[in-house]
């Protein structure tokens, strides 16, 4: 089983990873893991931290010569910023800086002190932070690597921001959204492809692709909605117009002329490009704050406001890029096992054969 955990405060030391299940003997591109590491930096409307960090994973564990032991492969993703954060982040000793006590609205602040009994914010938001996101790009970046020995790859796309569909009108709305001290959400679009059919199950509901495609998007922090093909646009067709007729060709196999499912029917792969689009909310901390309540005194004051991005849509799509990854790396392992990617190959190549016959 391919499973992994992250580690690490948004300015502690480091992030790490650590990722169990993967075979033996898939050849690592590091530079490849980094190229996506970088992506996830990138998109107009980040704020200062993204001028500091310059992530990058390194392997402490795991890899041999670039190949993979099949023992867990442990990433490390050192926080530049680190150096200006020593005192405030220290392991032990007294805390040197001011408690941080207005919670923003949107972020995990105030159910986070209450769930935890802390009294600092910073306790809260230091793991709340989407800076974790970079850890699960570098997992998410070697399931890419495990999901290439079944051919697949993929892709993402950024469709919407604050209501902007152009590239042109979305720079405007996040330029304009700056200024007013105010900040933006949209959607984007992750696309699989090939996927061969067979991934996920029916059989149980937490073994549906769509399940666990959905759950693995929704776990980034302030995505707040999952749609597959169709989408939530299926409220308004009837099945004639929505459900993808099937087709056969003794070259081809069967095949469908749409692909409104967007790849996925009964939880299961069906061999068409899994699509699957996510919202994001607009980020939380503002620079003109909203009103909230001071946890010290109650008193009613504004959010607190740190350094922060405008808009991050662009970055969260690279981040469920790394987690439909993670999730197809998941299945295919179930569906195929090995303890060895030649294992592996020989598996996905004889369940080819079968089903093309
Ligand atoms: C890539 C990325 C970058 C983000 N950057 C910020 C940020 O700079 N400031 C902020 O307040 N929230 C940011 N967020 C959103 C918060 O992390 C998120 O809203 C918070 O953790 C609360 O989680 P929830 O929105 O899922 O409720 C970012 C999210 C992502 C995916
Ligand atoms: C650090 C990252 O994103 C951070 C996500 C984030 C948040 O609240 O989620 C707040 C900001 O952190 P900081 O306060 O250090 O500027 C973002 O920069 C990153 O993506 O690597």
């Amino acid at each position: 089983m391919f499973r992994f955990l992250t580690a690490g405060e948004s300015h502690g030391p480091a992030l790490t990873a650590i990722i169990e299940g993967i075979p033996a003997g898939l050849q690592l591109d590091l530079d490849q893991i980094n190229v996506d590491m970088a992506r996830r930096q990138q998109g107009f409307g980040r704020g200062g931290r993204m001028k500091i960090e310059k992530d990058k994973a390194e392997i402490t564990s795991g890899v041999r010569f670039g190949s993979t032991l099949g023992s867990p492969v442990t990433m490390v993703i050192s926080n530049r910023d680190w150096e200006n954060w020593q005192e405030q982040m220290a392991v032990f000793g007294q805390s040197q800086g001011a408690e941080i006590t207005a919670p923003r609205p949107g972020h995990a602040d105030l159910p986070g002190v209450l769930k935890y009994q802390r009294h600092d914010i910073r306790d809260i938001l230091e793991r709340a932070s989407a800076r974790e996101t970079a850890a699960r790009v570098a997992v998410g970046a070697i399931a890419k690597q495990l999901i290439a020995v079944a051919g697949i790859t993929i892709t993402s796309s950024v469709l919407n921001i604050g209501g902007a569909q152009t590239e042109t009108e979305m720079l405007e709305a996040i330029a304009k959204a700056k200024t007013a001290g105010d900040s933006l959400g949209g959607i984007f679009q992750v696309m699989a492809s090939p996927v061969m059919p067979g991934l996920g199950s029916h059989v149980q509901w937490d073994r549906r692709l769509d399940t666990r495609l959905a759950a693995a998007v929704m776990s980034i922090q302030a995505i707040k909605g999952v749609e597959f093909g169709t989408g939530f646009a299926y409220a308004n067709l009837p099945g004639s117009q929505v459900h993808d007729e099937i087709y056969y060709e003794n070259k081809q196999g069967y095949y469908r002329r749409t692909n409104n499912a967007g790849g996925i029917e009964g939880g299961i792969s069906n061999g068409e490009p899994i699509i699957l689009k996510a919202v994001m909310k607009a980020i939380p901390t503002l620079m003109k704050p909203l009103a909230t309540v001071d946890i010290a005194d109650k008193t009613a004051i504004k959010a607190n406001t740190e350094r922060s991005d405008v808009c991050a849509v662009a970055a969260a799509a690279v981040v469920a890029e790394a987690m439909v990854a993670i999730v197809l790396a998941q299945s295919l392992l179930e569906k195929f096992g090995g303890d060895s990617i030649a294992d592996l190959r020989q598996a996905i190549n004889s369940y080819r054969i079968r089903i093309s016959e």
